[in-house]
């Protein structure tokens, strides 16, 4: 195709982005086959367009806790993977959680993430039941800060009991839907288990967040599928996120891809989901990757790391942490550059009831 023709084609899907017409598989793999800069550039202005029209160029911004690392899962792109002895391996106690929280809290985030690896200790009797009151006593110590909660797959039941102790978030990344690939990724998980646990928060009542892992094998066909697989979820955040390797896993001498696929993907995410959150994550770049992603059209700046508590990130374990980049402040300066603002937390607790009322479960037909 000569450029002249591939541009009007950009053109002609972009502004069909614009009227907020469905983009159908050729249309997405189009745009993520880009590589000519101007085009590119029409994309993330047509992504920070729609961003704007929704959000008024607000930002929210998302505390992130990884309580604990420790995991019983053998994920071969992650630190945290139950084989490897590198890893900063530690389990916050409640008290400790709880601090962080407020600390939070008090930082100015719109919502705290609880996360942990797939650890034994926190998953039945006494330690998930801590969790569950832990939940509910932030809800009430923080006039129901928003909580999301990202531990893996959890059973039916351990979902609902998180829903009622009021979690307003599950969040569990399929990283692809080429089942052959999440086969050489999650080593002996189940990729039904994992995207069923997602439909199942649906039915619990809670907002889903889902994700994509880029440069660990997947092509731009999978990219476009996923996305696809993603609108069928309902998912109402949806992010994607670059292979940072780690040392001490198998794909430990894997170089992380170029981050021009990220942002085009962001971009992507948002003609596709013009309302909906797509983070730009800390974890991949730190402070210095803020800028690009947002220009991308994301809207939630997530990872923020309270310094000096001994809290790990998941790609980059302490990168910008406790020097205090990864805060409230220390993403500041950022926003005002780019003339984009926090959101009030009343401006995002607005959104959060709007999607919870709106949410129809009409994306879940009958059974599964
Ligand atoms: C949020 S963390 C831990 C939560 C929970 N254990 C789970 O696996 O869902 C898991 C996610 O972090 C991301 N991740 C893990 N290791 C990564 C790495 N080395 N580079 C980039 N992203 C990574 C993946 O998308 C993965 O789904
Ligand atoms: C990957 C993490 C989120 C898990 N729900 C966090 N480091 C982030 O990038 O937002
Ligand atoms: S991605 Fe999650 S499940 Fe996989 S090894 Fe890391 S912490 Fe465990």
């Amino acid at each position: 195709m000569d450029s002249e023709t591939r541009r009007s084609d950009v053109k002609r899907i972009l502004q069909k982005a614009t009227n907020l017409e469905h983009l159908g598989r050729a249309e997405i793999l189009t745009l993520l086959r880009l590589t000519d800069k101007k085009d590119l550039q029409s994309l993330y202005d047509t992504a920070c367009g729609l961003r704007d029209r929704y959000f008024y160029k607000k930002i929210f911004l998302y505390g992130f806790i990884y309580f604990s690392t420790w995991c019983r899962n053998s994920c071969t792109f992650c630190a945290y993977r139950s084989a490897n002895g590198l890893a900063p391996r530690y389990r916050k106690s409640q008290a400790e959680i709880h601090a962080a929280v407020l600390g939070l809290l008090k930082s100015g985030v719109h919502l705290v993430d609880l996360t942990m690896g797939e650890d034994p200790f926190y998953r039945s009797g006494q330690g998930l039941a801590d969790l569950f009151k832990l939940v509910k006593q932030i809800k009430q110590e923080t006039d129901g800060l928003p909580v999301m909660i990202s531990p893996g797959v959890i059973s039916e039941t351990t979902i609902q009991d998180f829903a009622q102790a009021g979690a307003d978030w599950y969040a569990c990344y399929q990283e692809t839907y080429n089942q052959r690939l999440f086969a050489q990724l999650r080593l002996d998980q189940s990729f039904a288990e994992r995207l069923l646990s997602k439909y199942q928060a649906v039915r619990a009542g809670l907002l889903v967040e889902e994700g994509l892992l880029l440069g660990v094998g997947e092509t731009q066909e999978d990219i476009a599928a996923a996305i696809e697989n993603m609108r069928a979820l309902g998912a109402r955040q949806v992010r994607v996120m670059s292979f940072v390797p780690q040392r001490g896993i198998p794909l430990e001498n894997i170089p992380s891809p170029n981050r021009q696929l990220e942002l085009t993907v962001i971009a992507v995410l948002r003609l596709v989901f013009p309302d909906k959150l797509i983070p730009a994550s800390l974890d991949v770049d730190g402070i210095d990757g803020l800028a690009a992603r947002l220009a991308a059209g994301a809207n939630v700046v997530t990872s923020l790391i309270p310094p000096h508590a001994g809290l790990a990130g998941v790609a980059q374990h302490s990168k910008d942490i406790d020097d205090g980049y990864r805060t409230v402040a220390g993403v500041a300066e950022v926003l005002e550059a780019m003339e984009l603002k926090a959101a009030t937390r009343a401006e995002y607790r607005e959104w959060l009831e709007n999607q919870k009322r709106a949410d129809p479960k009409n994306f879940i037909d009958g059974e599964w």
